[in-house]
């Protein structure tokens, strides 16, 4: 049987509960034997810059270090730090065929990336490369659930896991309002990274 690999970016600045329960959701309800936890290195697609990747990426080893279960195997993959120019996940699903000759991939995506996807770099080549899987996501103004393109519909799978309003707009904003670690902080983080936000001093009004 084909590898099952999971890819799953994110700017995660900073991960938050909602990305700790699609992770879950893809580990559990695919059966992955590995999956990619990929932080964004520049987000052409976002108007702020992204705070330093040294910290994303430790608050992702925080986030979703204890969520390897059975025999899956999580890998904390700096490809998109490391490479220069815009993060591009058709380049990053490229090199991991590369990596992984044989192998079944799956893109793991909130509702927002789902909708957005047509608007991604050679979107018909992840399409191609990667089963899309999708969970919906609470937001306020969002019309209806997300229904895949028609034209791809056979290459989509929905994740299942609770309509989740987090975001880490948030999360940052919670935190610029109130820098010491707050109840509101407590219900969007988990307790680790809201310990590594106040440490570091993240997100907090200059
Ligand atoms: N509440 C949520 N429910 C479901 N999926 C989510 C949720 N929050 C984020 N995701 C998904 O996680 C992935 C990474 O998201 P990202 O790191 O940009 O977080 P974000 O909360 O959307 O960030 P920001 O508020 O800074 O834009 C995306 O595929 C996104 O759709
Ligand atoms: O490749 C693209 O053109 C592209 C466009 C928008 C988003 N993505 C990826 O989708 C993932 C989730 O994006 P975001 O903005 O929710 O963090 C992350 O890995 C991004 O790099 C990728």
């Amino acid at each position: 049987m084909a590898l099952k690999v999971g890819v799953f970016g994110g700017a995660f600045d900073p991960p938050h509960l909602a990305h700790q329960a699609l992770a879950e959701a893809a580990l559990t309800q695919l059966g992955l034997d590995v999956l990619h936890i990929v932080p964004t290195g520049q987000a052409w697609h976002k108007a702020r810059s992204l705070s330093d990747a040294r910290h994303r990426l430790a608050m992702c080893r925080l986030a979703f270090g204890e969520l390897a279960q059975g025999a899956a195997r999580l890998v904390f993959d700096e490809r998109e730090i490391q490479r220069a120019g815009p993060s591009y996940t058709i380049d990053s699903l490229r090199e991991l065929h590369a990596e992984y000759p044989g192998a079944e991939f799956f893109l793991v995506l909130g509702q927002d990336q789902a909708e957005a996807l047509p608007h991604w770099n050679d979107w018909q080549s992840v399409v191609a490369l990667a089963w899309i899987c999708h969970a919906d996501r609470d937001w306020e103004g969002r019309a209806q659930s997300f229904e895949p393109p028609p034209s791809h519909e056979s290459r989509y799978r929905k994740l299942h896991m609770p309509l989740m309003r987090h975001s880490a707009t948030g999360v940052r904003a919670e935190v610029a309002a109130k820098p010491d670690v707050s109840p509101d902080l407590r219900s969007l983080v988990s307790p680790a990274i809201a310990g590594y936000i106040e440490t570091h001093h993240l997100y907090q009004k200059t």
